[in-house]
C-alpha cells in the first residue's frame, strides 16, 4: 500500500505504509521513532589492534571518529557516511556494527577460555565481536537456520581473520543439540594434511582434516543430498557444518564424535549464549529505511505477514528455551532482539521465566554508564532510538541456577 501525506508528517521524512502503522499502533510503538533514521549516528567498531591507524581511518573516511566512551572500540560517524569502499574496511580493520548491538555482546561479560553458542548468528556483526572477544583461548559455536546467510558469517571470519576457533553450523537454533568440544572425551589436533580435500583427510575419510573451502565429490554429493532432503523437510534435521577454524576443535575428530549429541549435564553445556531471536525488526531503523528501496509492499510480505507474525514468538521463545538448555549451571545467556515491540520482549521473557525455574534473570552491571533504559520487566534493558542515539534493541540477561 502506497504511503500517504498524512503518514510522511507523522513519520518526517521517512514515509511509512499503513500496515506498518497500523502494526506500530497495534503494539503502542511510536511511529515518530523513524524521524531519527536520518540523525542517528552510524557505528564502526575498529578492531583491536588497528586502534592506532585511527588518523589514517579519518582521513579515508573522510570523517571525524568519535569515540564512544560507553562501549570500547566503537567509534560514531556521520550517517551518510558509507564504509563499504574505504580500504580500512576492505582491509578488515573496521565493520559497521550498531553501538546497541556491541552492548548486547557486551553483556555476555565474554572471559577468556569461555566456549559460546551464538544460536542466530547470521549476518555475523556479534558473532566477529565475541569471537575478538574470546581471542586465543576457549571456542566459538555458531548457527543459523539460513545456510546463504551463514556462508555469509563464514566469509566475514575469513576476511577479518577471526575464524581460527570458530565452527559454523547450518541448523534449527531450536533444536540444535550439540556441546562444546570441552565436553568430548578428547580433542586431537591432527597435523597439517597438505593432501587433505574437502573436510576428510584422504586417508581416513572419517577424521576432520584441516578445512578447505574445496570439498571432495563425495562431501558435495552428500550436501546436495542433505539440501534435498532439506528441501522436501523445509528444515534439515542435523546439523551442517559448513566452516571450521584450526583451534576450534574439530580437527581430528570422527563424524561420529562431532554429531554426537547427548542429554546436556548441567556442567558440560555452554560458558555463555547468545540468543539474538529473529525478529520484525522494527527497531532497527537502518533496516527499516532500507524498505523505500526494496519497496514498502516487502515489508509487508517479509515482515508483517500475518501467519509469520503468529508463529514468531512462539520461535522467540523456542530459541530461548534451547540456547538456555546448552548452557551450563552458572553460565550467562542474553536474549536481544531489534523489534521494539512488548509482545516479542518481555512478553517472551514472562513466559520462559514462568516455565524454566532454573533460568534467574540477571542485571547487567556495565549498564550503568549505557545511554538504555530499564525495559517493562526490571533487569531488563531497553535502547530506545529517541534518546540513545542508536538503533532500537531490546536485552534480558540470565543466568542457569542448579536445580
Ligand atoms: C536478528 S538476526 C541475527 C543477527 C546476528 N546475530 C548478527 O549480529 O548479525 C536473526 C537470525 O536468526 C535466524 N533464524 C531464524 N530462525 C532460526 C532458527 N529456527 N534457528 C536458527 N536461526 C534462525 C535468521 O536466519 C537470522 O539470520
Amino acid at each position: 500500500m502506497l504511503p500517504s501525506l498524512c503518514d510522511e508528517q507523522k513519520t518526517g521524512a521517512l514515509p511509512l505504509p499503513d500496515a506498518f502503522l497500523h502494526f506500530l499502533e497495534a503494539n503502542g510503538l511510536d511511529p515518530s521513532i523513524y524521524t531519527k533514521a536520518e540523525t542517528v549516528p552510524r557505528y564502526i567498531r575498529v578492531k583491536p589492534g588497528f586502534e592506532s591507524q585511527l588518523l589514517e581511518i579519518e582521513d579515508e573516511l573522510n570523517c571525524k571518529l568519535e569515540k564512544i566512551t560507553w562501549l570500547p572500540d566503537f567509534f560514531a560517524i556521520p550517517p551518510q557516511i558509507q564504509i563499504a569502499g574505504s580500504e580500512a574496511y576492505q582491509e578488515g580493520k573496521i565493520y559497521g556494527m550498531d553501538a546497541a548491538s556491541g552492548a548486547a555482546v557486551s553483556a555476555l561479560n565474554i572471559l577468556p577460555g569461555d566456549h559460546v553458542l551464538d544460536l542466530c548468528a547470521a549476518p555475523g556483526a556479534k558473532l566477529c565481536m565475541l569471537a575478538e572477544l574470546l581471542g586465543y583461548s576457549g571456542s566459538l559455536t555458531g548457527v543459523d537456520i539460513a545456510r546463504q546467510r551463514l556462508a555469509a558469517c563464514r566469509t566475514m571470519l575469513q576476511k577479518y581473520s577471526l575464524g581460527d576457533r570458530c565452527r559454523l553450523f547450518v541448523a534449527d537454533g531450536t533444536s540444535f543439540s550439540l556441546l562444546p568440544l570441552k565436553s568430548y572425551p578428547e580433542t586431537r589436533q591432527f597435523g597439517h594434511d597438505g593432501n587433505s580435500i574437502g573436510m576428510s583427510s584422504k586417508n581416513s575419510p572419517d577424521i576432520f582434516a584441516e578445512w578447505t573451502g574445496k570439498r571432495s565429490w563425495r562431501e558435495r554429493k552428500k550436501t546436495i543430498k542433505a539440501g534435498n532432503t532439506a528441501a522436501s523437510n523445509q528444515i534439515q534435521s542435523t546439523p551442517e557444518l559448513i566452516f571450521y577454524g584450526r583451534h576450534s576443535g574439530v580437527i581430528g575428530l570422527r563424524r561420529t564424535e562431532l554429531f554426537h549429541t547427548v542429554e546436556v549435564p548441567s556442567t558440560s553445556g555452554y560458558d555463555k549464549v547468545l540468543v539474538d531471536a529473529e525478529c520484525t525488526h522494527d527497531g532497527s531503523l537502518k533496516h527499516i529505511q532500507k524498505f523505500e528501496n526494496w519497496g514498502w509492499e516487502t515489508l509487508e510480505h517479509r515482515v508483517l505477514d500475518v501467519k509469520r507474525m503468529d508463529s514468531l514468538q512462539h520461535l522467540q521463545l523456542q530459541l530461548l528455551t534451547n540456547g538456555f538448555r546448552l548452557l551450563r549451571v552458572g553460565g550467562t545467556l542474553v536474549y536481544s532482539t531489534c523489534s521494539l515491540t512488548v509482545a516479542q520482549n518481555e512478553d517472551v521473557v514472562k513466559q520462559f521465566l514462568l516455565r524454566n525455574s532454573s533460568a534467574e534473570l540477571q542485571h547487567v552491571e556495565a549498564a550503568t554508564d549505557w545511554p538504555c533504559r530499564s525495559g517493562g520487566i526490571p533487569g531488563t534493558l531497553r535502547f530506545d532510538p529517541k534518546t540513545s542515539q542508536t538503533s532500537g534493541l531490546f536485552i534480558a540477561k540470565f543466568t542457569r541456577l542448579a536445580s
